[in-house]
């Protein structure tokens, strides 16, 4: 047996190097690059092997180890699983700073490959700085909090173990069912020390990803439960995107009269003009889609995970019969569906080709319920503040808003900015977003002109994806316009990779929404019988010893300008559009200060979203809310 003599992070990068994908007979290297924060649990290790011989890996200097493993996540996210990024972290609260981001890309089945330095395998000089000494179990570390948010989790204390170990992550990081995060814990003496590897474990792999079939079985019971159905509704998840399925989607909608509506992952896998997309679906969905989905006799799920928010807690689907067509057992067997386990693209053409001349009985309703949206839309964009104002989210903070409107210097409303947005911004550029009120005021309004240009991560909904997913998309898409929009509470949430943008010349656009507050979970509170505690962004009041005194006015733009991001303040709409206009014509990262007043972005749209609630309060509009969710929950099913 032929062997080399390396380190075990040598052999890791030297591993890195030589993995490749295959998908639909087309060849690319799967590990494009590591962002790297480097502490003594990594440095002297992996960074030494790093310096000496990165080979063909790209490496990014990050700034939180939160961002960059977001970032990490969004470019593969964006490379639709195709490619993916390594993230080299020290050991301690390095480590400790990516189990956020372990979590999101989990959640999401995106793939990620996470290089947490450990504590000393040998153990002499415990304890080493930034270990934690469980008293009760020396042989953890803060790495074993990645177990419970990795798909795959292993530490290697020897150097020989990394083969076993690295076959396994890349067997779970292209595996389109059941991908996520890895984690392979790396102990610091370990990564120093060398070991006489075979030869045989740098050679080329390539790693195909099949396209999973039906069975024959499976594909009938799938025409047979269609044929009896008047109004099926199609509902396509991130599953479409990552299978790049969307032609066969249009093709199978097309063919049998079957319109469709998109989750948050989905969007934009299909162009929201297409005759048949009503656009987002369930609790951040619009008018269009919920009618249609709450009338459909069957709904077929397309690669989705079917989440709260995609279902309205299960009540959006009345009686309605379920399909589904995943590459997941797991996610196909939801909703107790008649299933069909296969890769999105092969599961729907298999099954057109059985349906005959089947076609559904839709006549008008379609189009209608697509003008009945297009004019509510028009509405959203035209929204403009002024005497006897009544907000879209009303009966909250109505009488507030003089103060908002003074405090932060505006009248802006937030569904205007969007809308006036999704006009000035290019056909193909990407949005990206994760949490706050944004997602679903993009999830109902966001054209998506372009496909694969709409960009949410709303399977964890992590605050602070926003930025530096953009990065990631940035890094995936160099050649297009990218946008962060993000809410106040996430932008302080996290923004560190704004400044890594501008260390490598990746241009990307921070749209910043500033409402001075948690504005969605103020909703959500005030929606549900509480006052407003705890969200709004007001200073301590000393007379009161709350958080009710005045309104936080912050200046984002003159603090990003310190980072040598070209900024923008935005309060009116001359001034949104003037700002847009110069940002496309920078070459460094922006940031656009939009100061929105808060209660105007969009309310839901016949759906429901069930949140635990008190079953006992004082307080008569506690007790309402309650009984409101007992209602609800009478009418969604139980499974
Ligand atoms: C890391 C993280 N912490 C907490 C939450 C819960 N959460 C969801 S939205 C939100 C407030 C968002 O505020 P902002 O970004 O200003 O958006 P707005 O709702 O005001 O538009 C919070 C705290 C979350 N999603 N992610
Ligand atoms: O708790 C939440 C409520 C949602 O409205 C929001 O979009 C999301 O970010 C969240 O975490
Ligand atoms: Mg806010």
């Amino acid at each position: 047996m032929k062997t080399i003599q390396m380190t075990t992070a040598q052999a890791l990068v030297k591993f890195l190097n030589e993995q490749y994908i295959e998908f639909d007979g087309k060849q690319e290297r799967f590990i494009k690059g590591i962002f790297t924060i480097f502490g003594h649990g990594n440095v002297l290790g992996l960074g030494q092997a790093l310096e000496e011989n990165p080979g063909e890996l790209e490496v990014y200097q990050g700034r939180n180890e939160q961002g960059m493993a977001n970032a990490a996540m969004a470019f593969a996210k964006q490379k639709h699983r195709k490619q993916i990024m390594a993230c080299t972290s020290s050991v301690g609260p390095g480590a400790a700073n990516m189990v956020t981001s372990a979590a999101a890309a989990t959640a999401n089945n995106i793939p990620v490959l996470l290089l947490p330095g450990d504590v000393f395998a040998t153990r002499q000089p415990d304890p080493v700085l930034q270990q934690i000494e469980q008293t009760h179990d020396l042989s953890i570390s803060t790495n074993d909090a990645f177990r419970t948010v990795s798909k795959y989790w292993d530490r290697v204390t020897r150097p020989e173990q990394l083969m076993s170990a690295m076959l396994n992550a890349l067997r779970v990081l292209t595996n389109a069912a059941d991908t996520g995060a890895v984690t392979i814990a790396l102990p610091q003496d370990v990564q120093g020390e060398a070991w006489d590897f075979p030869q045989s474990f740098f050679e080329k792999r390539i790693h195909r990803i099949d396209r999973r079939l039906p069975s024959a079985e499976s594909v009938q019971d799938a025409v047979k439960l269609i044929q009896v159905k008047k109004k099926p509704l199609l509902i396509f998840g991130g599953g479409v995107r990552y299978s790049e399925a969307a032609d066969s989607l249009v093709k199978f909608a097309e063919t049998f009269n079957i319109p469709f509506g998109e989750t948050q992952a989905g969007k934009s896998g299909v162009e929201s003009n297409h005759p048949l997309n009503l656009g987002g679906i369930g609790v951040t969905g619009n008018s269009a889609a919920n009618t249609l989905a709450k009338e459909a006799d069957l709904i077929i799920g397309v690669g989705t995970r079917f989440t709260d928010f995609t279902t309205a807690s299960k009540q959006l689907f009345g009686k309605a019969d379920v399909l589904t067509i995943n590459v997941s057992e797991f996610h196909a067997a939801k909703l107790d569906a008649v299933k069909v386990v296969a890769d999105a693209k092969a599961g729907l053409e298999a099954i057109a080709a059985k349906l005959g001349d089947y076609r559904s009985a839709y006549e008008n309703e379609i189009e209608d319920a697509k003008q009945g949206w297009q004019s509510e839309l028009n509405r959203l964009y035209g929204i403009t503040y002024g005497d006897r104002f009544t907000p879209e989210i009303a009966g909250h903070l109505d009488e507030k808003l003089p103060e908002y409107k003074k405090a932060l210097g505006t009248e802006l409303t937030q569904t205007s900015v969007l809308g006036a947005l999704n006009e000035m911004v290019a056909d193909n550029a990407i949005v990206v977003g994760a949490a706050g009120s944004l997602p679903g005021d993009m999830q109902r309004m966001w054209i998506s002109r372009t496909r694969n240009t709409y960009h949410m991560e709303y399977g964890y909904s992590c605050m602070g994806y926003e930025i530096a997913g953009a990065l990631g998309v940035k890094l995936a898409e160099p050649d297009r316009e990218v946008y962060a929009m993000t809410g106040d509470g996430s932008y302080l949430m996290l923004h560190s990779e704004l400044v890594t943008s501008l260390q490598e010349g990746k241009k990307i656009n921070v749209v910043l929404f500033d409402n001075s507050g948690f504005g969605c979970i103020n909703n959500l509170q005030m929606e549900n019988g509480m006052g407003s505690f705890g969200t709004e962004f007001r200073k301590r009041n000393p007379e009161t010893g709350k958080m009710d005194g005045p309104v936080m006015a912050i200046d984002y733009a003159k603090v990003a300008e310190g980072y040598g991001v070209k900024t923008y303040s935005v309060r009116t709409m001359d001034e949104l559009h003037a700002a847009v206009i110069d940002s496309k014509k920078q070459t460094v990262s922006t940031l656009i200060d939009i100061k929105v007043l808060p209660k105007t972005m969009t309310h839901g749209y016949d759906s429901w979203w069930h949140v635990g609630l008190a079953q006992v309060s004082e307080k008569e509009s506690i007790k309402s809310a309650f009984e409101n969710k007992e209602t609800n929950l009478e009418k969604a099913r139980a499974y």
